[in-house]
């Protein structure tokens, strides 16, 4: 069964629709990169996941479970993007609070994972720095053991070894307990190693879905001179570029491409995402096929 499955959701605030026709599925265990420019409806969708909105249309499924029903409740840990904390706290009062709350709470993986971190349990929350806050926040919601894991934009407020910290942790997270984590982020450098699964939302649709190794399958990057150009029309142009007589391209190839003029190479995720933001009528393109594989 999968772990997340949306099914045509949409959503509307004050007569505009901010998601729409969304549809995707996400197998169990996946860490999901969710990614999309500024607006494009990320957050949003993932407080329809956490089941704290009720789309508009459409419906989510976790593990086969309505969200927003009562007993989809335990299943998800969502942190919102102002990672809210209690400033008058200690690090150590928080987490016995999220103890005395939660009764499947793993206190001694916080505890661990906060010490490894170097974060004072004797320091008011208030009192941490940005980055430390964000890795206290992003500790309790993993020590919540659920089932999904959803978090929005965890990593803004870290340095390059929190961040690095952080999809280790995530990774370990999934291999040892199975969990699926799904993860809104602007950094693609940091999706791309650890992420196995991408989610684009693009004006409010969702642009591409899909497993990472699957999507990189069907795409190509390719380089060549701009006189050969035409051999590129049978396929599906998701953007051009280069300067002068030289050309690249990433394409989703119509069956093979083989012309020897043009050198190929498989794109990275990154190379990938760029376009389709570059391109965000790719959205009407033969790419939406892949959303629900
Ligand atoms: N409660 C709300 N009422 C009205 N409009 C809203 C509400 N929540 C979000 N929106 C609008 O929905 C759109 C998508 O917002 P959302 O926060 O989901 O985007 P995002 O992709 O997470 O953006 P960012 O990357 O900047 O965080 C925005 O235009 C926003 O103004």
């Amino acid at each position: 069964m999968n772990a997340i499955t949306a099914t045509g959701v949409g959503q509307r605030f004050k007569g505009r629709w901010v998601l729409r026709r969304c549809s995707f599925a996400v197998p169990p265990g996946r860490v999901v990169g969710l990614v999309g420019p500024n607006g494009a409806g990320k957050t949003t969708l993932l407080r329809v996941l956490a089941g704290l909105l009720r789309p508009t249309e459409g419906e989510v499924r976790l593990d086969g479970r309505d969200p927003a029903a009562p007993e989809g409740l335990p299943t998800v840990a969502f942190l919102a993007q102002s990672k809210p904390l209690y400033p008058r706290f200690t690090v150590d009062d928080t987490v016995r609070f999220c103890r005395e709350l939660n009764p499947r709470f793993d206190e001694p993986f916080a505890r661990e994972r906060l010490r490894r971190l170097d974060i004072p349990s004797a320091q008011r929350v208030g009192r941490l720095s940005g980055g430390q806050r964000a890795q206290v926040a992003l500790t309790l919601t993993l020590a919540k053991r659920a089932r999904l894991v959803l978090l929005d934009e965890p990593m803004a407020d870290l340095d390059p070894l929190g961040r690095n910290d952080v999809m280790r942790d995530l990774m370990a997270a999934t291999a040892e307990h199975g969990l699926t984590v799904v993860l809104s982020s602007h950094v693609l450098a940091d999706l791309e190693d650890s992420c196995d699964h991408l989610v684009m939302v693009q004006q409010g649709r969702v642009q591409l879905a899909g497993d990472v190794d699957d999507l990189r399958a069907a795409h190509l990057a390719v380089d060549g001179l701009r006189e050969h150009a035409a051999a590129l029309t049978p396929h599906t142009v998701i953007q051009e570029g280069g300067s002068g007589r030289q050309a690249t391209a990433l394409l989703r190839p119509n069956g093979t491409f083989a012309d020897p003029r043009w050198a190929t190479r498989t794109p990275s995720l990154e190379e990938i995402v760029l376009a389709y933001l570059r391109n965000p009528d790719a959205a009407t393109l033969p790419a939406l096929e892949l959303v629900t594989s």
